[in-house]
């Protein structure tokens, strides 16, 4: 098990120095009535909320926080809600972050991934499922479709910070399969058991990412369509890398809302990725509640607390000891509690 987290109010001053960070905050950072803004954790697993999904209805909120990183401040305050286990009925509070902010008022580019994974681990976290609204490059992958990716091509452009590994702190992390493969098979047998109920799901995909926030153009969709991509979006990274940094398995779920700009039909606009998210936005949420019913089996605890990735950011580190920058490794340590002691 891992150590419980705790939750101090912020001070009423913002930290003086970048390096002054306390732990976790959880402050009222918009209050809402009779919510709590501190929680004693810890929260194993989140859902990241993408375009359309700005919060998850049908849960019991526990907690609003807003907790403070080195990196920054999240998205959003996270959401811990409660989701109730279908064997034991006990209460699994699961974290819920809204990528693009609760208004959707952040950018592709601007989404603060570093301080959204740290923010989630230092709760405990280390399983996550992303949603994504994506365009489908192909034609049998029809808008409202699902798809599980199993690979991404980045076509981001090098200017959203990256890593957690900077400034005098080297570290280079697997990322062959950029997603969890223990993950993407519970996500695949709960998208199948929902099939023939409006769920159409696609086992695998090659998701491109791209940099946004303009849409692509035909020769760039079509040049995407070339190399086998299946859907392209403006999020999958950097989170999954940083994800994978932080030791955290990753699934991303895609739900097509377009066929972008390569297809006979209207080019993509926001209206029309709008319009398929709501109008499907039940069976998006009917598929979450799923996948948290069989992640809270006690027979996945072992892939919720990804062992398998215990401890491995640890030995990717190639910088020595005695070359390593005090802010840099203060930075880590707040991330990696103990790591590098
Ligand atoms: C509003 S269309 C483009 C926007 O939609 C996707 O968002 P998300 O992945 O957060 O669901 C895409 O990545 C773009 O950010
Ligand atoms: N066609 C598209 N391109 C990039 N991101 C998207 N999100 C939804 N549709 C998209």
């Amino acid at each position: 098990m891992l150590t419980p987290v705790r939750f101090f109010t912020r001070p009423s001053k913002p930290p003086l120095s970048p390096f002054h960070f306390s732990r976790s905050l959880s402050v009222p950072y918009r209050r809402m009535a009779g919510v709590p803004t501190t929680y004693d954790g810890p929260v194993h697993i989140a859902v990241i909320g993408g375009t359309g999904v700005q919060s998850l209805p049908g849960f019991t909120l526990a907690a609003n926080l807003d907790v403070s990183t080195p990196w920054g401040s999240p998205s959003s305050p996270i959401s811990i809600l409660q989701h109730p286990s279908p064997t034991t009925g006990k209460p699994i509070p699961i974290a819920f972050l809204s990528r693009h902010g609760v208004h959707h008022e952040l950018a592709p580019h601007e989404v603060p991934n570093r301080a959204n994974l740290a923010a989630l681990r230092s709760l405990g976290v280390r399983t996550i499922i992303a949603f994504s609204a994506v365009g489908s490059l192909q034609e049998e992958i029809r808008p409202r479709d699902f798809v599980v990716p199993d690979q991404v091509i980045d076509r981001t452009k090098g200017i959203r910070p990256f890593t957690f590994f900077e400034g005098g702190m080297v570290g280079h992390v697997g990322f062959g399969d950029p997603f969890d493969e223990g993950l993407a098979k519970i996500v695949r047998k709960c998208g199948h058991s929902l099939e023939g109920e409006g769920v159409r799901l696609h086992d695998k995909g090659l998701v491109i990412c791209m940099e946004g926030p303009q849409f692509s153009t035909r020769a760039e969709s079509n040049l995407y369509r070339s190399w086998g991509g299946s859907v392209i979006n403006m999020s999958a990274l950097p989170e999954a890398k940083l994800a994978r940094e932080a030791e955290i398995a990753y699934q991303m779920i895609c739900m097509a809302t377009d066929y972008d700009c390569w297809h006979d039909s209207e080019d993509v606009n926001v209206e029309m990725v709008m319009g398929h998210m709501k109008a499907n936005a039940e069976n998006a949420r009917r598929f979450v509640g799923a996948v948290l019913n069989e992640l809270c089996k006690e027979e996945h605890e072992d892939q919720v607390l990804a062992k398998h990735l215990d401890q491995m950011t640890k030995f990717s580190i190639s910088t020595h000891k005695d070359g390593r920058s005090k802010e840099a490794e203060e930075k880590l340590q707040w991330l990696f509690p103990g790591y590098f002691d």
